[in-house]
């Protein structure tokens, strides 16, 4: 078999991963699988070309960890491709702080930098990160690239990358980044098809999955993110709070005795859908249930989602196009129906029938501002950016901006 390329993205809730032939300077994708639902019920499924998918529960079909993701990826890939020449392992990497501005071939200096940020990135960092240290092991040869969530929101105004926190703390680096940013570029790359005058003027895009953010995106550029310094900030997601006042933070400190470990424990693993339900941080689980605590957690959800729709088009003065993607925004039609009721006021008018049969277009003929359903795929974006990183495709090597380290 000829060398091709492989891919590694590990969600909080999830490992993607993908292999790729390197062909005349694209990726082309040969397999691709997944470990889904790591916290609930775990499942493995796995495609090589057309063949039919396979599909089985993960361990004993309760929650799996991202090793064990891993480990049945490899094995997968072994089994149905084997004598796999591997050229470049390409790696989602959430956080890339102020170091890394770009997509960038790993070494154990640049590894040793992105472990400072764990702490910013708790969810996904150490599996992202132990991801690396595992394909440096399989593949020796291989050259191997972080590709960063937070890479496409690095040219945001002061005003939106700040804090209203004193300066000197915005120069150390507290400041807001924005995630991701693959999945972002993956659907920026799909919607010009789609949109051919609507992409790049003003589209606000909702990555709603177990993690969950919105983009506003003005001239093919990410002008604002809700999410922050980390990943908790904006929407509610499965298991973690989004948007909350930091009066909070100082109450269960001052008054429950509540320390660092305790606020990261609670912070983002037991609030969002999985906190406000008590049932499950799974859509799935909550849209299946009649409990009102389910129902309840889903209004917070959709409510917060319309919240900052309004917030991301005063932004940008307006909006041409709304997008959805992420597990929930591509196949939860009742959450995209929800979230756009009452939206004619910003132009947007819904399509009830398109929406149900999930698009890709799900706003009305007459609608002004349109909407629609596009199935993200951050594997293709990181297959790009690592083989251009890689030096195996076409294209020159991308700039990878290399900062001081504000955390060390
Ligand atoms: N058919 C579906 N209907 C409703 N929600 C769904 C459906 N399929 C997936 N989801 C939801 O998508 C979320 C996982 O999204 P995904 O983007 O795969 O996760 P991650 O953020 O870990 O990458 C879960 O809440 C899951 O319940
Ligand atoms: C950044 C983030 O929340 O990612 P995910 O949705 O994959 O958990
Ligand atoms: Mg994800």
């Amino acid at each position: 078999m000829s060398a091709c390329l492989l891919t590694l993205n590990a969600g909080s809730s999830s490992l993607k991963f993908a292999a790729y032939a390197l062909r005349a300077g694209e990726p082309w994708r040969l397999a691709r699988g997944q470990a889904e639902g790591l916290k609930s019920h775990a499942r493995f499924e796995a495609r090589l070309g057309d063949e039919a998918k396979q599909k089985r529960t993960l361990g004993d079909g309760g929650p799996a960890s991202h090793r064990q993701a891993l480990d049945a990826a490899l094995a997968w890939l072994g089994e149905k491709m084997p004598g796999l020449e591997v050229a470049a392992v390409g790696h989602r990497v959430v956080h890339g702080g102020r170091f890394f501005a770009g997509p960038v071939v790993v070494t154990d200096e640049i590894l040793q930098r992105l472990r400072l940020l764990e702490p910013l990135a708790p969810l996904h960092q150490p599996h992202n990160l132990a991801g690396i240290e595992v394909a440096r092991q399989a593949f020796p040869d291989a050259v191997h690239v972080a590709c960063f969530d937070t890479a496409f929101h690095r040219g945001h105004a002061f005003a939106e990358e700040a804090y209203g926190l004193p300066r000197e703390m915005f120069e150390a680096g507290i400041r807001r980044y924005g995630f991701h940013g693959l999945s972002y570029e993956s659907v920026m790359r799909l919607l010009p098809a789609m949109a051919p005058t609507e992409w790049n003027k003003r589209v606000i895009v909702a990555h709603l999955g177990n993690g969950a953010s919105m983009c506003a995106i003005q001239g093919g550029a990410s002008v604002a993110s809700t999410m922050g310094f980390t990943a908790l900030d904006g929407l509610p997601m499965g298991t973690r709070c989004g948007q909350l006042d930091p009066g909070v933070l100082l109450f269960l400190m001052a008054q429950r005795g509540m320390d660092a470990a305790s606020l990261t424990q609670l912070l983002y693993n037991e609030c969002g859908l999985k906190g406000l339900s008590g049932i499950s941080s799974d859509m799935r689980e909550l849209e299946a249930s009649d409990r009102p605590e389910a129902q309840e957690a889903i209004a917070y959800f959709v409510g917060r989602i319309r919240r900052e729709m309004g917030a991301l088009a005063a932004t940008m003065r307006g909006v041409d196009a709304i997008v959805f993607t992420g597990g929930i925004g591509e196949n939860a039609w009742r959450i995209r129906e929800m979230a756009l009721e009452g939206a004619e006021w910003l132009g947007i008018e819904l399509d009830p029938e398109a929406n149900r049969a999930g698009g890709p277009v799900i706003s009305a003929r007459h609608s002004r501002v349109k909407a629609f359903v596009v199935k993200t795929d951050e594997e293709a974006a990181i297959a790009r950016h690592t083989m251009e990183a890689a030096g195996l495709g076409a294209r020159p090597e991308p700039r990878a901006k290399t900062l001081a380290g504000e955390f060390e």
